[in-house]
């Protein structure tokens, strides 16, 4: 479990965060949706330890996140950020087996455990075919699949993905997502597109401006009077098979 309470961070005057409070449970997906600049990736950063908390506290199954080494943190949470890029040319599975390497101490030489585990991660993401093609000769999505790969590789607990269906095709977007959702991981996942936010994720919240504008299950967030103010834009919901889905009116 991932808790925030009050999570505040600054960059210079800029407040990102600002008395954030969360809950991502065990076993389910939390989404992380508002607008560009609300302080969805500052709040993977802190929860990464990658930014400096100016205030408030944040969580991994009770511990603070600022108390555990660098190992120990690798050991709980993986990560996949929006955009890396590699100065190594490494293929595909040399990149998925340094997932393995939170396990490795020093300079000891991959296990059979390790090739195991970074050969399931390749299969649930259906990157199998490309084990020998360099990364940085992969289409955006492939890429992006080789990099969730890597994270669950890691077999950490938690699992913190930075918008993971960017550059994906649509057929891609809910596989991927629906892979999170089978994961027995507590999932932090940045969306932007909120009607896979409603159809993946157990509970949302919805930041706006570093504060949260609300948050709860997709249902209970996803309300056209909660959404409007927040994007600007006017909405209309429908429900399908009890999944809210919001359609937006064109501006102007
Ligand atoms: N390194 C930085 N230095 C200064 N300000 C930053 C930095 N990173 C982010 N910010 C600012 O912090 C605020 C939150 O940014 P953040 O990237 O967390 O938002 P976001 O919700 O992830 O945005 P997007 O949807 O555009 O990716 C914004 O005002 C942004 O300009």
């Amino acid at each position: 479990m991932i808790e925030t309470s009050g999570l505040a961070v600054t960059y210079g005057r800029t407040a990102a965060l600002d008395g954030v409070d969360l809950t991502a449970a065990d076993g389910r997906v939390t989404g992380l949706v508002g607008p560009n600049g609300s302080g969805k990736s500052t709040m993977l950063r802190a929860l990464l330890g990658a930014v400096r908390r100016a205030g408030g506290t944040a969580t991994v199954d009770g511990d603070d996140l600022a108390s555990l080494k660098p190992r120990e943190r690798a050991e709980r949470l993986a990560a996949v950020a929006q955009e890396e890029h590699s100065e190594f040319p490494l293929t595909v599975w040399e990149s998925v087996l340094l997932g393995r390497s939170v396990h490795r101490g020093g300079w000891s030489s991959y296990t059979d455990e390790d090739r195991d585990a970074a050969h399931e991660a390749m299969r649930q993401t259906g990157i199998d075919g490309l084990a020998d093609r360099p990364l940085g000769g992969l289409s955006g999505g492939e890429r992006q699949r080789a990099l969730i790969a890597r994270a669950l590789a890691q077999a950490a607990t938690h699992l913190l993905l930075d918008e993971p269906t960017n550059h994906l095709d649509v057929r891609y977007q809910h596989e991927i997502l629906s892979l999170v959702k089978r994961l027995p991981l507590c999932t932090v996942t940045v969306l932007h597109d909120l009607n896979l936010a409603a159809r993946y994720c157990d509970t949302l919240v919805l930041l706006d401006e570093g504060r949260v504008a609300a948050a709860g299950p997709p249902a209970e967030v996803l309300r056209p009077e909660t959404i409007e103010p927040v994007y600007r834009i006017a909405v209309s919901r429908i429900d399908i098979e009890g999944v809210p889905q919001l359609l937006f009116r064109p501006l102007g």
